[in-house]
């Protein structure tokens, strides 16, 4: 399924009302399950303030409080821009339902310090250009909640005040730290640029409102993809997970290693080994996990003469001699089986000529990319990560705030998870080293990449659910089991 414009979401709608479901139905649905995706996604928090304009955008935050309320028990207000008379007719009802006993166009006062959610359902698909009054100043008043209370916003089908299929981001738009789509994602939110208004974003899944078309875009959630999800049999054992090589470390960047090998356990590798050269193998010994095997290797071409599944090469390999280089130049060209590289054995690409294909994926930062690609700056990140791929075999997934995984051939995919919590060192590690894990049980590199970065950024979310502001690389790592359960379960 892909992400769509705003005119093929209403041939969507119609084509769904064709079918004999009515708009109400399809309001219900959606503000249901809207309801249910808010209260799994922030399970600490039980107050919601819905900012509602006067369209069916407005109806979706309705039923979610309602729903909040009646199943969760949240504590619920709504801040209203229009009277009551200027409402959409199903709006009206939904009010009712509510039961609220609150003069709703007037501010509510709110105390703070508690975890509260803004929902915000100012404006949907009907949006038509900037936000104007009294749309502004319900905007200015959820942007200062969440700079100076703390409360969090989250925005219904899209951030009001940001265009649906540009991604254009007006003046006095609302900045949401998650946005929950509608039925079907909606293109614009998407792009790279719209990331700081659009925050984390979730598709909420609506019977009857999915599209089929193609499109040059695809998002990364567990609604619409289907691979990881295959239950183990009963007889599983550590061979059918698969064997994870790790060529990483250094006496000085250690951690690194050991963050990826903690990143394969945790991705549900069956047998992770490190293979580091002599000189870091000391650092490395003294703190490894009990699970995870090392082996001194000062020669990467011996791992050709291993068993193995997959191999992770990168994190933390530092200066190399030009025997070393040569020997991992080697080892890239000559495995047969999936190779994922990331940090110094990118920067060892970006200086040498390696001919890659779909064997290989290529996890850089910005600043990797930049090397790996300098020919590219300026570019947008989603044109950049097209033209790489168009001219490499490889699979690449561009790591930012909102990760792009691309394949020549193949639509390009854009991560739903994430938080700015795990911007710090070690979440790229860690992400190589569950990527690398589901290589090993055997998913394409395409689809590998997508699940790690999507797992990953989940891992994130719920660690800083639990501890604040803030996930470590190792916070991140507690939670993988939880996020490949949600994947399977599509519990966000
Ligand atoms: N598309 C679908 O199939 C479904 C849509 N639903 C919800 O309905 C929404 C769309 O509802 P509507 O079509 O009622 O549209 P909206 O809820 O986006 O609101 C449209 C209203 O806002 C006003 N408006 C437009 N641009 C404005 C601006 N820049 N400043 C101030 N006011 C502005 C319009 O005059 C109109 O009165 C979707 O985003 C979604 O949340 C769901 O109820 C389920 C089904």
């Amino acid at each position: 399924m892909a992400a769509v414009t705003v005119s093929q979401m209403r041939k969507i709608e119609s084509a769904a009302m064709a079918r004999g479901l009515s708009e109400a139905e399809l309001m219900t649905m959606a503000g249901e399950a809207l309801g249910h995706a808010i209260a799994n996604r922030f399970p600490h928090i039980s107050c919601a303030i819905a900012y509602i304009g006067k369209g069916h955008n407005a109806g979706d935050a309705l039923i979610a409080l309602r729903v909040l309320a009646e199943e969760f028990g949240w504590q619920i207000g709504v801040r209203a821009a229009y009277p009551q008379d200027q409402w959409a007719t199903l709006m009206q009802s939904q009010r009712e339902g509510l039961g609220l006993d609150v003069p709703l166009e007037k501010p509510l006062k709110i105390q703070l310090g508690s975890g509260i959610v803004l929902i915000d359902g100012l404006l949907g698909i009907g949006a038509r250009g900037a936000l104007k009054e009294p749309l502004v100043e319900m905007a200015r008043e959820m942007r200062t909640l969440r700079e100076r209370c703390g409360v969090v916003v989250v925005s219904v089908d899209l951030p009001s005040g940001v265009d649906p299929d540009s991604g254009e981001v007006h003046a006095d738009s609302v900045t949401a730290d998650m946005t929950f789509m509608i039925g079907c994602a909606k293109r614009g939110l998407l792009a790279s640029t719209a990331v700081n208004a659009v925050g984390a974003l979730a598709l909420v899944e609506v019977e009857g409102l999915s599209a089929d078309e193609e499109c040059d875009l695809d998002i990364i959630c567990p609604q619409i993809m289907h691979f990881g999800k295959h239950p183990r049999e009963f007889d599983f054992h550590k061979g059918k997970a698969g064997r994870v090589a790790i060529v990483a470390g250094s006496a000085e960047f250690s951690g690194a290693a050991l963050i990826t090998a903690l990143g394969a356990i945790r991705g549900g590798g069956g047998l992770v080994t490190i293979y580091a050269r002599e000189a870091a193998c000391a650092a490395l010994r003294s703190r490894l996990p009990l699970e995870v095997m090392l082996k001194s290797c000062d020669d990467p071409r011996l791992l050709l003469l291993e068993k193995m599944d997959a191999i992770v090469l990168g994190p933390g390999l530092g200066e190399m001699t030009s025997e070393y280089e040569d020997g991992i130049l080697t080892l890239v060209r000559e495995t047969p089986v999936p190779l994922l590289i990331d940090a110094d054995g990118l920067n060892l690409l970006s200086r040498k000529n390696v001919k890659l294909d779909a064997r290989h994926v290529l996890t850089p930062h910005p600043g990797e990319f930049k090397r790996l690609a300098p020919e590219l700056e300026g570019l947008s990140r989603e044109e950049a990560a097209h033209k790489f791929t168009a001219e490499n075999e490889a699979i690449l997934l561009l790591k930012g705030g909102r990760t792009i995984v691309a394949q020549n051939g193949s639509t390009m995919r854009v991560n739903s998870t994430g938080t700015p919590g795990m911007s710090n060192g070690g979440q790229g590690d860690l992400l190589a080293g569950v990527t690398g894990a589901f290589l090993a049980g055997g998913i394409t590199g395409f689809d590998a990449a997508s699940l790690g970065a999507w797992v990953c950024g989940y891992a994130a979310e719920l660690a800083v659910n639990e501890n604040g502001e803030i996930s470590t690389a190792t916070q991140t790592a507690e939670k993988i089991g939880a996020a490949l359960a949600a994947w399977r379960r599509k519990l966000r």
